[in-house]
């Protein structure tokens, strides 16, 4: 029986009149980690959004555990970047947790006891229980990025997306986060996430996705040592930092 949570098969997104993505495939099984790396611009966030049923696809097919993007949306963890969401909203951690489970309760409805026992759940696992009345306007960007994955966490996701959550963390967040993705990983959890942090992506993650508009290479990071993958990957005839980062020389 297959284990297949993410289905991502020959997609094609046009975004403003522009192809950006194209014969996109990938596929993400319950338990897995895998990294999407790629140049700026390549697609990724645009691949995503796509995942989340809010950006239409041209071509192809996306299933989440068998449904589309928009059945599936419930059971959809997703963490923006972390610029992307309004601390200036006057709410507190708990109360920002919740939201994530804002499509599941319905509009204008009170949380019921499984709520808040999520929301309590998704807290403790990003260490946030003692800040949970603090409004979020006055988070660290570090405590930030930790309430939108707890409001992620909320739905008690299969599928869990993030954006670029490693940026401008500390070495501390980053364990909290790596340990807490390893745990959701064991627990049968599928993550797909974006980052620029190649070591980062390289240690954390049992499989890499270079895209760029469409995917170029797709394995462990063991079956991706060759750098001219990765110059392909980011569409450069050479660059010595990049290949440093990956830790190969040549
Ligand atoms: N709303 C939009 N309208 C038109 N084009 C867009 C829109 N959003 C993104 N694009 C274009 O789509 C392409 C992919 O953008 P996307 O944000 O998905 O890239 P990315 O890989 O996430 O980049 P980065 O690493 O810089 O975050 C880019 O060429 C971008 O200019």
């Amino acid at each position: 029986m297959t284990n297949d949570v993410l289905r991502v098969e020959g997609v094609g997104v046009e975004l403003a009149g522009r192809l950006v993505l194209h014969d996109v495939n990938l596929v993400v099984s319950g338990s897995e980690q895998v990294g999407l790396i790629g140049p700026n611009g390549a697609g990724k966030t645009t691949l995503l959004r796509s995942m989340l049923g809010l950006l239409p696809i041209r071509d192809g097919a996306i299933t989440i555990s068998g449904a589309t993007p928009a059945q599936a949306r419930g059971s959809i963890g997703y963490v923006p970047q972390r610029h992307e969401f309004a601390w200036d909203y006057p709410v507190d951690v708990r109360t920002a947790a919740m939201t994530g489970r804002t499509h599941r309760i319905g509009w204008l409805r009170r949380p019921k006891q499984d709520d808040r026992e999520a929301v309590e759940d998704a807290l403790r696992r990003v260490d946030l229980v003692e800040l949970a009345r603090r409004p979020i306007g006055e988070l660290s960007g570090g405590q930030r990025q930790r309430v939108l994955v707890a409001r992620a966490l909320a739905l008690r996701p299969r599928l869990l997306l993030l954006d670029e959550p490693f940026t401008g963390l500390d070495v501390p967040t980053q364990e909290i986060l790596t340990g807490l993705f390893h745990d959701l990983t064991s627990e049968g959890t599928a993550i797909l996430m974006t980052t620029h942090d190649l070591p980062a992506a390289a240690d954390t993650c049992s499989r890499l996705c270079l895209l760029n508009e469409t995917v170029i290479a797709d394995g462990s990071p063991e079956q991706l040592r060759d750098p001219a993958i990765w110059l392909r990957a980011f569409g450069v005839a050479r660059s010595e930092q990049l290949l440093h980062s990956l830790g190969v020389a040549r």
